[in-house]
């Protein structure tokens, strides 16, 4: 099924690496970058399951020899049903629904504000900001659980994200939203790690961004091959990341080191 996504203006040209700070109102930056989708939807996890999924799934459970009218199985289709469901309503959802407004101009003051603030479209910072740049950000461990395609049965694992701030900064929760929508839903590990990088570009247009995923995939595990211990690591250079092997060893210094005691 593909995104309900509404067409986008095409992306600002992200600021060069090094380019100097620009004097611009933080409403004309964000006023460059695509706007919030008032079309995609949620899946409201509390509404009935379709009942074609739940007869599906009494179906599922007699061609195994099972009884669906059994007591232990009485609610097991509907049950099964808003499982499933609830794994692949990310079909319902384009990264722009759960970014909405939390992308903010960072501004360092030149002086006297002794510290850095993040502001929306219209507010007031101190002295001249610097812009257009900032260090990488890393957020790591964020935790996936999805289905693999070819079998329907679960791999899970965690998703390290890191970019380079263009105009603007991401809410950080919202990494982890975009992982989710695109790990609920039926994935292979490679797809999913393309997609939150590519989403990542569209919503911010940093000026890189990079994505490694690590997970166990059950298909490999519980069946066919056995291979309880097996991890795939997979990752996404997008960016000043795919031009610059020094950041890219940067990022995965970044991930690779012992995670300190917070
Ligand atoms: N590249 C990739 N392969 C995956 C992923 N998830 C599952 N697979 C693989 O998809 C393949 C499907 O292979 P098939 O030979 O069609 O299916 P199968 O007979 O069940 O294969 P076995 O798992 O080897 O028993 C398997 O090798 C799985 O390990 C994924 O995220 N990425």
């Amino acid at each position: 099924m593909a995104d309900r996504r509404v067409a986008a203006p095409p992306p600002a040209t992200p600021p060069a690496r090094d380019a100097p700070a620009e004097e611009e109102d933080p409403a004309t930056l964000l006023a460059g970058l695509p706007p919030t989708s008032a079309v995609c939807v949620q899946c409201d996890p509390d509404s009935s399951p379709p009942p074609a999924l739940v007869a599906a799934f009494s179906a599922l459970l007699r061609a195994i020899g099972e009884d669906p009218s059994r007591e232990g199985l009485r609610l097991t289709p509907e049950r099964a049903a808003r499982a499933l469901r609830f794994l692949t309503s990310g079909y319902a959802l384009c990264p722009r629904d759960v970014v909405g407004d939390a992308k903010f101009v960072v501004d360092v003051p030149s002086c006297g504000g002794g510290g850095m603030e993040a502001r929306l479209p219209g507010g007031r910072g101190m002295g001249a900001p610097l812009r257009g740049g900032g260090g990488m950000v890393v957020v790591r461990d964020i935790e996936l659980h999805s289905l693999c395609e070819h079998h329907l049965l679960p791999f899970h694992g965690r998703v390290h994200v890191g970019y380079l701030p263009g105009a603007v900064v991401l809410g950080l929760s919202k990494l982890a939203r975009i992982t989710q929508i695109f790990a609920r839903r039926l994935q292979i590990q490679e797809r999913l790690t393309q997609q939150i990088a590519a989403a990542l570009m569209d919503e911010i247009q940093p000026r890189g961004v990079a994505v490694v995923v690590e997970c166990l995939h059950m298909c490999m595990a519980m069946r066919g091959v056995e291979q309880r211990a097996a991890v795939t690591t997979t990752n996404a250079m997008q960016g000043a990341f795919a031009d610059d092997p020094s950041l890219r060893q940067e990022f995965w210094s970044s991930i690779r080191t012992p995670r300190s005691m917070l």
